[in-house]
């Protein structure tokens, strides 16, 4: 058999219906139809094809990406494309480029935090594309801590301007996409000093190009920040530094939602918090976590395909090999990364309501759920930002050495995906910020009665005291215990923490010492809320032949996968014995014979096309071996039999007569 039989013979033997999971997956059947319509738009079109990427250097591959989004962009108008269809249509292009700044980033700053007046002025401009924009607040020297950035807006009430600055090299301007090159505008996060004092730190739209030659205007030097990691991934997007001298802006062109500054100079704080200036990184945050469960779902397409494929060991009198899918080694890899994609994407779709609640909120004044939404996006985009590069790595490796190969589509996946762990919000910084959340929710249980995805810590006291009552590998299948493993050791660590915290001279003191365990609690209760959103999403009505009892697998895995990565917690923190943490895996080895012939069909549900997947090893129809070896003869190096450089320094050697001494 060749691999196009394999993955037949797997198809077939599919225990639900495919095509109803991919409406699962996709969120809704209208939601399907809008992607599959985008990405077959991009998988037919040659000016979207990639696989000659690898091979361009880097002004070519900046270029090739500026011709392949005007492209997209004329779609876009040609198409009459709504904004939902072309922000898949930018995702299956899968090339970082200035647009996902100026939809992402720019035009949300805008609209989050300019004045009704602002707004009517600057986002037509910017959503007709008249204007390119990023999102200027990371300097060399800050992006962590925002309020320790330096660049300024000196206000000069004469002119009624002001007057941005950057006074040392650390207040350089360093990463926004497209700043190098690109973009007209920007977004610059500077203090603002008016008479003398500070007023901490706003956005302010400022030019930096001609919109009639392109040219950075006078008193801005603009460049680009170097080649980054990986080859033909994030090279196409032009990162850039920014340095200001004493540029002037109108006094209308600070965002002044959160507060403002009279032509009197007068600072004048309306009645929203300052955090509101942080709201589109929280915008940002939200779709990030929507991009993992795609960016974990294409490399596990790849790994379990191939794994259906290839063959090691195990041949008996001449017969075939040991499918490399069938060792349970590689199941208990690479299933419960199959579960987590699933688990984000159902993760994604509930922050995505959380967040379009909070968004009408704010538009009325009401601040009441910004803490939370906060949390759940900081904590959510940290989660699965590094499970996401963790598993891509993971699938590289599931796949052999021909995981290492470029045409296997896994290193540029993994290069293109890892700085998400850093931007918008390093990792370790954001499950700080779901702990002071805790911390505070803890803290206050006497007072409040925590709601929504903290509500478990309102029977905290409980929790600390309950014992696991799972007796059986099967008592592992139930929702409820499973639900309460999770919600107790969370409680626990964060219970614990805050007692902890107590015994510190100041709670500064407290939390910088604790930091570390901090994270840990905080990692515990994002996993709660993710664990407890699959579970709900199994409540709904989910149709079609055997899909909800595929995901009910899922599901369990995911939980009994975590609960077995973390069991030194769940033990450590007394709610589990260990017989039931050695239940918990026999449950999950059960699990994986469950998925085992479900995996194809899973992964097929994705709906990638092979022009997104862009693997040799991932294609859809297993035609994988005679596929790399076209693509492996594809390479500059085969062009010819003699390499450039042969005659010049390798015949030498071989021609030298050495002395005798050195033989
Ligand atoms: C189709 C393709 C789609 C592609 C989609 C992806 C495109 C992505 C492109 C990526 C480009 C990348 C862009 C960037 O990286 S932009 C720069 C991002 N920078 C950051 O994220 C900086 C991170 N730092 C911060 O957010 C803050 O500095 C930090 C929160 C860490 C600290 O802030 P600060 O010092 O002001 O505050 P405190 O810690 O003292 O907190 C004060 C209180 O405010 C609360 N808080 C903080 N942030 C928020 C927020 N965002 N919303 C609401 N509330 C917030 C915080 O919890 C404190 O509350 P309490 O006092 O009550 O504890
Ligand atoms: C590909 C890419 C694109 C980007 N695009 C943009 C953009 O368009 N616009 C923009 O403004 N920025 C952009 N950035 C910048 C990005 O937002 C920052 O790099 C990010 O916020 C992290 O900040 P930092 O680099 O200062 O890291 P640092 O904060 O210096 O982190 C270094 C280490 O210090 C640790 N650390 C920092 N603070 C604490 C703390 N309080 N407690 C414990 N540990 C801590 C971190 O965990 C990390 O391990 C981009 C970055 C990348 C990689």
């Amino acid at each position: 058999m060749e691999g196009v039989d394999y993955l037949r013979d797997e198809r077939s033997k599919a225990q639900f219906d495919v095509e109803t999971m991919k409406v699962a997956w996709a969120g809704s059947p209208e939601a399907f139809l809008v992607c599959d319509r985008m990405a077959k738009l991009v998988a037919n079109d040659p000016v979207f094809e990639k696989f000659s990427k690898p091979m361009l250097g880097r002004k070519e591959l900046f270029k090739n990406t500026l011709r392949k989004t005007a492209h997209a962009w004329k779609l876009v108008n040609d198409l009459h494309l709504t904004e939902e269809e072309a922000k898949w249509l930018r995702h299956y292009i899968d090339e970082p480029s200035y647009t996902d700044l100026q939809w992402e980033m720019f035009v949300p700053a805008l609209e989050g935090q300019g004045t009704e007046e602002q707004k009517k002025k600057w986002v037509p401009l910017a959503k007709t594309m008249q204007i390119i924009g990023t999102y200027a607040q990371t300097e060399l020297g800050h992006g962590s801590n925002v309020q320790g950035l330096e660049t300024t807006a000196t206000f000069d009430r004469q002119s009624d301007e002001f007057v941005i600055h950057s006074p040392t090299l650390t207040s350089s301007k360093w990463w926004p996409g497209g700043l190098a090159k690109v973009t007209t505008h920007a977004i610059v996060y500077a203090r603002l000093i008016i008479d003398g004092h500070f007023y901490g730190v706003h956005g302010f739209i400022v030019q930096l190009r001609s919109l009639e030659d392109h040219s950075p205007l006078p008193g801005i030097t603009l460049g680009d920040i170097g080649m980054k990691f990986g080859h033909g991934t994030y090279n196409t997007m032009d990162n850039g530094v920014a340095r200001f001298d004493r540029v002037r802006i109108p006094r209308d062109q600070m965002l002044m939602r959160v507060s403002q500054v009279t032509k009197e100079g007068k600072y004048m704080k309306s009645n929203v918090p300052r955090q509101l200036g942080y709201a589109t990184m929280v915008s940002v945050r939200q779709t990030i976590v929507s991009d993992a469960s795609k960016a974990l779902s294409r490399a596990v397409c790849i790994a379990t395909r191939y794994s259906a494929i290839r063959r090691q060991f195990g041949s008996r009198d001449g017969g075939p090999e040991t499918q490399v899918l069938d060792y349970k080694t590689q199941q208990s890899r690479l299933f419960p990364l199959v579960a987590s994609a699933f688990a984000f994407r159902f993760a994604s779709d509930w922050l995505k309501l959380l967040y379009t609640d909070v968004k009408q909120r704010l538009e009325v004044n009401d601040f009441s759920t910004l803490p939370e939404v906060h949390a759940c996006t900081a904590g959510f985009k940290s989660l699965t930002t590094a499970a996401t590069a963790e598993g891509i790595e993971e699938c590289r490796k599931l796949c052999g050495g021909h995981g290492y190969l470029i045409s296997s589509g896994l290193p540029e996946l993994f290069a293109f995906y890892v700085p998400a762990c850093t931007y918008e919000g390093e990792n370790v910084v954001m499950l700080l910020q779901v702990a002071r959340f805790l911390v505070k929710t803890v803290s206050d249980l006497g007072n409040k009665q925590p709601v929504g995805t903290a509500a478990y810590l309102g029977r905290a006291s409980l929790l600390v005291q309950k014992n696991c009552v799972v007796q059986t590998a099967e008592d592992w299948l139930n929702p409820i215990a499973i639900l309460e493993a999770f919600e107790a050791r969370a409680a626990r660590m964060a219970v614990g923490c805050c007692q902890r915290l107590a015994e510190f001279k100041s709670p500064e003191e407290g939390f910088a010492e604790l930091s570390s365990d901090l994270a840990e609690a905080s990692l515990a209760h994002c996993q709660v809320i993710v664990v407890s959103t699959f579970i709900r999403r199994l409540q709904q009505d989910i149709p079609g032949r055997g899909v909800k009892q595929a995901l009910e697998v899922l599901c369990n895995v995911y939980a009994l996968f975590l609960l077995h990565k973390h069991q030194g917690d769940f033990l450590a923190t007394g709610y589990l014995t260990p017989k039931q943490a050695s239940l918990a895996n026999d449950q999950l080895r059960t699990l994986y014979s469950k998925v085992r012939p479900n995996a194809i069909a899973l992964v097929d549900s994705f709906n990638h096309t092979d022009h997104y997947l862009s693997s040799v090893l991932g294609r859809y129809d297993g035609n994988v071996y005679p596929k790399l070896y076209e693509a492996a003869l594809k390479d500059p190096l085969n062009d010819s039999d003699i390499a450039d450089g042969i005659h010049q320094y390798v015949q030498p050697i071989l021609k030298q007569k050495l002395h005798s001494s050195k033989l």
